[in-house]
């Protein structure tokens, strides 16, 4: 590559297609208390309690739930030419959108990237209400902002190497004693993410995650879940994940499509923050506790529009699947390296 990459700040937006925007919004605002910043019969914009841009989701109403767009704001108005010019080097298709294409949002590049993404990278944006400190309409499970997108892809060091020219960051890897690489997580905004690349059919969107400020926020929303009777939709969680360190939980939408709330990773401003490597073999690398993985976290996840809005195939992966050397593998999980304590917690049982 001779062009330089676009000057990326952070992830900035989704766009998710959904079935039904009602029982969407009853998940999205009720459940989870996002807040709208605009909504009429074909979309709901989104956004949470520390962010004044415009929105950091859209629900658009449509047949076939999917994901539409993954956006990330660059650092001025001419990062555009930048990231036109970077995206038509790397060969791949790249579209110019006027202002107002997307309700809140200024003129865009949109790209197809290499792993197959819907991409948009924007700086101008409506300025709303920053309702940090609006208490008076926090909820008890207030989510603060946007945090990360985690893809599934299946070739996570071509990802890597993708991101990186990005200019992107790894925090942290799971990989086994073969050198395969089985996830990573990249930045650029100075936490452990704001993309993660997770090994498996691809390209599909495994999860979009916001933060909360507080644990007790998590665990409010798993309560509120189970008021409601809908606990079926906590699927992983609430736990203590290794990599990131993060307290988290997943939940899935009435599309499926799945959410992670999250809180409490660690900052990795410095330029030689250090890299954490874990073995796909280790208990403790997904959740802390040594709880395991539900199957559905493995093998399901949400298809992905190209820029026409067409449903796009996924390409299988080809190196080994975490599931498989892991859930149900006994003996090939351990939460003691040294070997003493082998099994995964469902060794017995799957
Ligand atoms: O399950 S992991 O500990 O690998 C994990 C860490 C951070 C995340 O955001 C995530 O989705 C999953
Ligand atoms: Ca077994
Ligand atoms: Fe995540």
């Amino acid at each position: 590559m001779t062009t330089t990459p676009p000057d990326v700040i952070r992830c900035a937006y989704a766009e998710l297609v959904v079935s039904d925007l009602k029982a969407s919004r009853e998940f999205y605002v009720d459940v989870l208390g996002l807040v709208v910043t605009y909504e009429d019969d074909q979309a709901i914009y989104l956004r949470a309690f520390e962010e004044y841009l415009h929105h950091s989701l859209i629900l658009r109403k449509g047949a076939e739930p999917a994901l539409a767009v993954l956006a990330y704001r660059v650092r001025g108005e001419g990062e555009l030419d930048v990231a036109e010019a970077y995206y038509r080097e790397l060969g791949v298709e790249v579209r110019r959108v006027p202002a107002g294409t997307t309700r809140g949002i200024g003129e865009a590049v949109r790209v197809l990237d290499p792993l197959g993404f819907p991409i948009e990278f924007f700086y101008e944006a409506e300025h709303v209400e920053r309702f940090t400190q609006r208490y008076d309409v926090h909820g008890p499970g207030a989510l603060s902002r946007l945090d990360h997108f985690n893809v599934n892809t299946p070739d996570v060091p071509a990802a890597r190497k993708y991101y990186e020219g990005l200019g992107f960051r790894v925090s942290e890897d799971i990989v086994d004693d073969e050198g395969t690489v089985y996830a990573a997580w990249m930045f650029r905004k100075p936490t452990v993410h704001d993309v993660a690349l997770t090994g498996g059919a691809g390209p599909r969107l495994h999860h979009i995650a916001f933060a909360t400020h507080e644990r007790h926020q998590i665990l409010h929303i798993c309560d509120h879940l189970g008021a409601v009777r809908k606990s079926d939709q906590i699927e992983r969680g609430p736990g203590r994940h290794g990599v990131s360190n993060a307290f988290y939980l997943y939940v899935r939408d009435p599309d499926g499509h799945r959410i992670e709330i999250y809180t409490h990773d660690y900052y990795t401003g410095d330029p030689d923050n250090p890299v954490i490597s874990w073995d796909v073999h280790d208990n403790q690398r997904r959740d802390w506790w040594g709880n395991p993985v539900v199957p559905s976290w493995y093998t399901e996840a949400s298809r992905v529009l190209d820029l026409d809005g067409k449903l796009q195939e996924v390409v299988e992966r080809t190196e080994t699947k975490e599931m498989d050397v892991t859930i149900g593998a006994d003996g090939f999980s351990y939460t003691r390296a040294d070997g003493a304590d082998q099994g995964f917690k469902l060794g017995e049982q799957v």
